[in-house]
């Protein structure tokens, strides 16, 4: 009587009692027990809850109306502002946008919208397996048009049963974009002719011979189109050049980057050869760079066949190189309104780090600022505390050292200088350009996802523009405090050694290099990069992104 009576309270999905009057007229069933658990689970208030709700969201799915209008909207809005930040220098409004469609919860409202609106919330489950005789082999038939454009695809022998096989796909290549290719086919025909117990070599004359339509027959692998293009960007720490590389695969299929250049890598799956391709040539079929594995075991493997005679191991004592420069992930990373990343000038002693970073405050002393720096040296006649230094004692300088309370510090006639984290960060936190132009071994200390200073390198231009143009504006050698005389042609000559070996030892972390030959032109430089600095997204080490 009371189960009746809370039945008839619920309001029973039509479905659902279908299901439940059925079973009571299946009376026949055996097992009794089985059928008892049946009825209680169908008559549970919660599965009906559960049909019922499920039966309202797939009816509001099917409402035309509530479709979305795109799918991709996170990507749209990564073009909008790339597209902004070329005209932010133009227009206010433009700038304003740019900076608004920057919010990170605007941009997590639109990850949120395209997940709905691609209905990626469903688990993805693997497919249902197929039941296929294990003796029958499924074949198929690929044919290509041969043409002038190499098929990017390498084949090799499998080591365990000596089959040809499909050994890697170039993204974006002939055979990735048939679609019907995959790493791991096995090779059975090569234009009617049976590739059993040939070499790769035999196959690749067999190609080359073949004109127009070549025919493969295949035993697919089981997990075909395994490869997904990663969105994995990394800067290329190291030039390189396939062509004379020869431990490559196939040396038309690399792809030659220089230092510095950012790459997209789309498949990491091989541990010795990753396909990339440059960021900036998207259509271009991707190539293949040797992987972070490789390089690594290859700059190891130079430094101790040079043993100690290269500009690398001498001068230790004076550098610390990174330890293996291959590849560093990096991202886009945008400017965010009121927050400006430091302005850090490095470059050899006397090339005119401080009167570039003079002539850049001096042009808006609001809005560009250096921290005062700290000192152990006595203060002197006509300095005053908190102007030109602060002034510390010995013992308080050592211990917040030790603490890590300086981004740069260095001894110069047994006195220390430095400047503090917390002063660098008071005048970001104010709205200000931080502007810094610290001795060259302060980058390790300050490039960190705290600071994201934006590193630049000055250069000295050739010797003859160097001394012309310093002796024109009768500039003053900084190698001698006590006496105001011009740079001798040693310290010239020491300036470029010593850019070179900034470059060598720290080249890859800069985000620009600018040469100060002529002022003028130097300081316009510095001037357009600060700019761009403030309007476009720069690439930076993914790290410091998130
Ligand atoms: N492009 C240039 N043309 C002519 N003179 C220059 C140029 N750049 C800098 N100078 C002059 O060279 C001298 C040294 O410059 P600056 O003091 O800026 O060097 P620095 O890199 O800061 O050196 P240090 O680290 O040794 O202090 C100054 O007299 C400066 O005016």
């Amino acid at each position: 009587m009371l189960e009746a009576v809370m039945a008839s309270d619920i309001n029973w999905d039509p479905a659902l009692s279908k299901l439940i009057s059925t079973l009571k007229e299946s009376e026949n069933l055996s097992n009794d027990q089985e059928i008892d658990f049946l009825k209680a689970l169908l008559e549970s208030k919660e599965l009906n809850a559960l049909v019922n709700v499920h039966t309202k969201v797939a009816k509001v799915g099917r409402d035309d109306r509530l479709a979305p209008v795109l799918s991709t909207s996170a990507q749209v809005l990564y073009e909008v502002l790339e597209q902004l930040s070329q005209h932010c220098h133009l227009n206010d409004d433009c700038k304003e946008a740019f900076h608004l469609l920057q919010d990170s919860h605007l941009q997590h409202l639109l990850f949120a919208h395209d997940a709905i609106a691609q209905k990626d919330f469903y688990p993805h489950l693997p497919e249902a397996p197929v039941e296929m005789d294990e003796d029958e082999e499924t074949i198929k038939i690929v044919q290509l048009v041969k043409s002038n454009e190499p098929l990017g695809a390498t084949i090799k022998t499998d080591e365990e049963s000596g089959k040809i096989i499909i050994a890697r796909i170039m993204h974006g290549g002939a055979a990735d974009r048939s679609g019907l290719i995959h790493v791991g086919d096995e090779v059975i025909e090569v234009n009617n002719i049976n590739v059993e117990g040939k070499t790769p070599g035999d196959v690749l004359t067999i190609l080359q011979n073949s004109e127009g339509t070549i025919t493969f027959k295949l035993v697919p692998a089981d997990n075909k189109g395994a490869q997904r293009e990663s969105k994995v960007r990394v800067r290329a720490h190291f030039d390189y050049n396939p062509d004379v590389d020869p431990y490559i695969p196939c040396k038309e299929a690399g792809l030659a980057f220089q230092r510095g250049d950012v790459l997209h890598i789309v498949a990491q799956d091989d541990a010795y050869w990753w396909q990339a391709r440059k960021e900036h040539e998207r259509s271009a079929r991707a190539g293949l760079i040797p992987s972070r594995a490789l390089q690594e075991r290859r700059i190891l493997h130079d430094r101790t066949q040079k043993n100690g005679t290269d500009l690398d191991s001498k001068q230790n004592d004076d550098f610390d190189r990174e330890q293996i420069a291959t590849y560093e992930e990096v991202a886009k990373l945008y400017p965010r309104p009121g927050v400006f990343r430091p302005i850090v000038l490095i470059g050899a002693p006397g090339v005119g780090r401080n009167e570039l970073r003079r002539r850049l405050i001096a042009r808006d002393p609001e809005k560009f600022r250096s921290p005062v720096p700290y000192t152990t040296r006595p203060m002197r006649t006509g300095e005053v505390a908190g102007r030109e230094y602060i002034f510390v004692a010995r013992e308080k300088m050592d211990a917040d050292i030790e603490a890590g309370k300086f981004v740069e510090h260095g001894e110069y006639k047994g006195h220390l200088y430095g400047t503090s984290a917390e002063s660098v960060k008071s005048i970001v936190n104010a709205g200000c350009v931080c502007v810094l132009s610290p001795h060259y071994q302060a980058i390790k200390t300050l490039r960190t996802a705290q600071l994201k200073p934006f590193l630049i390198h000055v250069k000295p231009p050739e010797l003859d523009i160097l001394k012309a143009t310093r002796t024109e504006a009768r500039a003053k050698s900084t190698f001698d405090e006590a006496n105001a005389r011009s740079f001798t042609d040693e310290e010239f000559e020491d300036m470029i050694k010593s850019a070179e070996r900034i470059d060598f030892l720290y080249g890859h972390f800069f985000d620009v290099e600018l040469v100060n030959g002529e002022l003028v032109n130097a300081f316009e430089q510095l001037v357009q990069n600060v700019q761009r600095l403030e309007n476009e997204p720069v690439w930076a080490p993914s790290m410091w992104v998130q």
